[in-house]
């Protein structure tokens, strides 16, 4: 199986501060991995390195075998809830439609009757049909969450990265969220940052912890000393909540 991405010896540095060091990891076509670990570890800057935005001090990184400034892979990605400006007057429609402006380098919004059947396809997929001439305001966390992978998607993306999709989100909508990636999973390659950990044992296929450095990386089953490493705290903090599908060494702590 091929390598949809390769990591190779890569530091980032933001100003004269070490972000990431020596990272080195390899995802295989079609993984679904969760990237974790502590707020400020690093994870939305490595998923703007995949994404070739951010300069890198050292090593490099391949999309399918091809240099990131070579690569003509095309990736989709979902950026932060909370980065998104949800005041900004537009509808649905217009968001998804706006997914196709970077493949073809349009200066105004005008789209041909393909591109506009494709994003009701898209719309369509991910249940947001009915939406479509909805101000973006005017949405739940759930339904604009829907919007923004449906725009990700309108590249044609045979990578999708994702920063925290399911932040702020109840559980039900978390779990709609999961399910449409697992569909979505069974054509593209799936990286997202997350701080779900109950999402992690049933949905993903691999997980990398970081946290500076890749602490760990595999299926996600993981034992205390690597949490511990990784998140820097005790690890009794961090189990509380955790299935112990994904703590796959840890044993009950009991208090009196
Ligand atoms: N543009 C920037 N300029 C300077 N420092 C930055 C910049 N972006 C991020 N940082 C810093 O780099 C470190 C890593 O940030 P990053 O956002 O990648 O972490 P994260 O693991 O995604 O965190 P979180 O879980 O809180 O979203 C943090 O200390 C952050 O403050």
């Amino acid at each position: 199986m091929k390598n949809a991405v390769e990591i190779e010896g890569i530091d980032v540095f933001y100003n004269d501060v070490q972000v990431l060091n020596n990272i080195n990891l390899k995802v295989k076509e079609n993984d679904f991995l969760a990237i974790i670990g502590p707020n400020g570890g690093g994870k939305s800057t490595l998923l703007k390195a995949i994404l070739g935005l951010i300069r890198l001090r050292t090593g490099c990184i391949k999309i399918f075998d091809e240099p990131l400034n070579k690569s003509k892979e095309i990736i989709g990605y979902v950026p932060q809830f909370s980065s998104f400006n949800k005041s900004f007057p537009i509808t649905v429609k217009e968001v998804v439609l706006m997914g196709m402006l970077k493949k073809n380098n349009k200066l105004f919004m005008k789209f041909n009757s393909g591109e506009e059947n494709k994003a009701e396809r898209i719309m369509k997929k991910l249940d947001i049909f009915q939406l479509k001439d909805r101000q973006i305001g005017q949405l739940s966390g759930g339904q604009l969450q829907r919007v923004l992978i449906a725009r990700a998607l309108a590249v044609e993306p045979k990578i999708l990265l994702l920063d925290e999709p399911t932040a702020s989100l109840d559980a039900n909508v978390k779990t709609q969220i999961f399910n449409i990636l697992k569909d979505l999973n069974e054509e593209m390659t799936i990286i997202l940052v997350t701080h779900d950990m109950s999402a992690i044992s049933t949905y993903v296929k691999n997980i990398a912890c970081l946290n500076k450095e890749l602490f760990y990386h595999g299926e996600p089953r993981l034992n205390e000393e690597i949490l511990g490493r990784v998140y820097g705290c005790p690890v009794d903090i961090i189990a509380h909540g955790i299935p112990h599908r994904v703590l796959h060494e840890h044993k009950e702590v009991k208090h009196d």
